[in-house]
């Protein structure tokens, strides 16, 4: 018999709130007994895997439900059970490699189906799952120099991206651009003039990063925004004492996170918000510069600081007059340090602890998120789906290794909540794909 049915369930309302039904599932678990509590915290690997191959065979020709987003459909379950340490079948591995090369533009980028146009939102999508297959069929069917045209097309001259020909600009396309270029090690200061003027732009009052200019703070543009400074090496611009004060406060009563203020928690900002702590574990040393400026400064802001005596900070250097140095040497020893910021990146070590309940999290996402057949949901009461899968197992694998100091250490076994069984693979927190995958992948377009 299935362990799992001797847990008793939930009753169902016809109202509950979020906070009703979260604080019901928290009480249920309190109640039962130790085993029973170990039972409930069970990471479901087989109806995980069984629930996202199923996925996987249904992206077939035939498959027409979210047409334009199949390279994400890709990623995400290609992705979840790359974190669930599982491989899949070679007839599966080459049908996808086939199917995301036909979505590939003769002009460079992906679109989202075969002969639509490229998008970044599916160009990301289609190069983190052909990462995350790896191996020398799945790298090398990525047209590099074709994408480098595309990601150019898609700069505009106030430095921020388009999501396509004549698409909306935000701070997302600038982060799906950059990450795209970084690991294809094709980034150079053509491309990354001015984005950090964009994204600084983006950065709220509250803190946050917004997805354009003017809107309000929300974590998964936090995410793109932060990711996107680091892999141009200008982090140390943005305000991180806001942004760390924002991101902290985003962890609920529940234990999940929420996206922005005042909103409901959902599964994935376990993710995108959890994902910004990990990067921000990594910038102890900007950190510690900003907060001693911010204290030789005494009542000033960070943004009078960062535009007055501290502005030697790498503003507009490599914005301005890109063209004219283009056959310069500086260009390439710029293009060579651009290649190596993902790769040094996840080599510094952790020196801060997790900002976040990292337990916590561990537990709104097994037993508010999971779905015992098998996937993950925003909140009790949604449906699961290959988006809330994707995201939930990676906010989970965030979590666990929140403590290790090393990316590459497994973690205590008291960072893991539930099972050691529940133990997912490592990511690298700036593209999200599982870290050995990354390795390879560097290592590949290294060469190239
Ligand atoms: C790489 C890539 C494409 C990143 C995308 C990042 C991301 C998740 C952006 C969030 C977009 C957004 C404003 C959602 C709000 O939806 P809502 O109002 O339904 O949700 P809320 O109530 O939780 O804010
Ligand atoms: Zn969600």
């Amino acid at each position: 018999m299935d362990p799992i049915s001797s847990i008793p369930t939930v009753t169902q309302r016809e109202q509950w709130t979020v906070e009703e039904m979260v604080s019901e599932i928290y009480q249920l678990f309190s109640s039962v007994p130790h085993h029973a509590q170990t039972i409930m915290l069970e990471l479901r690997r087989d109806q995980h895997i069984e629930f996202l191959t199923r996925g996987l065979r249904q992206l077939g020709p035939s498959f027409r439900v979210l047409d334009a987003n199949r390279p994400w459909l890709c990623y995400w379950i290609l992705h979840s059970i790359a974190l669930l340490g599982e491989s899949i079948f070679s007839d599966l591995e080459n049908n996808s490699i086939d199917f995301l090369n036909r979505c590939q533009d003769p002009d460079g980028g992906y679109g989202g189906g075969p002969g639509q146009l490229p998008h970044l939102a599916t160009t990301y999508a289609a190069v983190n799952a052909l990462m995350t297959l790896g191996g020398q069929k799945a790298l090398s069917s990525i047209n590099r120099d074709k994408m480098r045209t595309f990601l150019l097309r898609m700069k505009d001259p106030s430095g921020g991206f388009r999501m396509h020909d004549g698409g909306e600009m935000d701070v997302r396309a600038c982060y799906t651009a950059i990450s795209v270029a970084s690991v294809l090690n094709i980034l150079d200061p053509e491309l990354v003039e001015n984005v950090g003027n964009y994204i600084l732009s983006c950065q709220t009052y509250e803190g946050g990063i917004a997805g354009e200019p003017g809107s309000e703070a929300h974590g998964g543009y936090t995410f793109c925004g932060l990711a996107t400074m680091i892999l141009i090496n200008e982090s140390q611009r943005l305000d991180l004492r806001s942004l760390i004060d924002w991101v902290a406060f985003r962890q609920g009563v529940e234990c999940g996170f929420q996206g922005r203020a005042n909103k409901l928690v959902d599964g994935c900002y376990s993710f995108w918000q959890g994902a910004v702590f990990a990067l921000i574990q990594r910038l102890n040393s900007i950190i510690v510069e900003q907060l001693r400026a911010l204290d030789v400064g005494g009542s000033l802001s960070w943004r009078s600081i960062c535009t007055g005596a501290a502005s030697n900070l790498s503003e507009g250097e490599c914005g301005s007059d890109v063209k004219s140095y283009q056959t310069d040497e500086r260009f390439h020893a710029k293009q060579k340090e651009f290649s190596d910021i993902g790769l040094n990146f996840i080599k510094i070590p952790a020196e801060l602890g997790p900002l976040f309940h990292s337990v916590a999290l561990q537990q709104y996402i097994l037993l508010c998120s999971q779905v015992q057949d098998g996937g993950f949901r925003d909140k009790p009461g949604k449906h699961r789906d290959y988006y809330h899968t994707c995201y939930c197992l990676s906010g989970l694998a965030v979590c666990q290794y929140s403590w290790c100091k090393d990316a590459d250490s497994p973690p205590l076994p008291k960072a893991v909540l539930g099972p050691h069984s529940n133990l997912l693979e490592p990511i690298h927190p700036l593209f999200n794909v599982v870290l050995h995958r990354y390795y390879e992948a560097h290592n590949f377009f290294m060469g190239s």
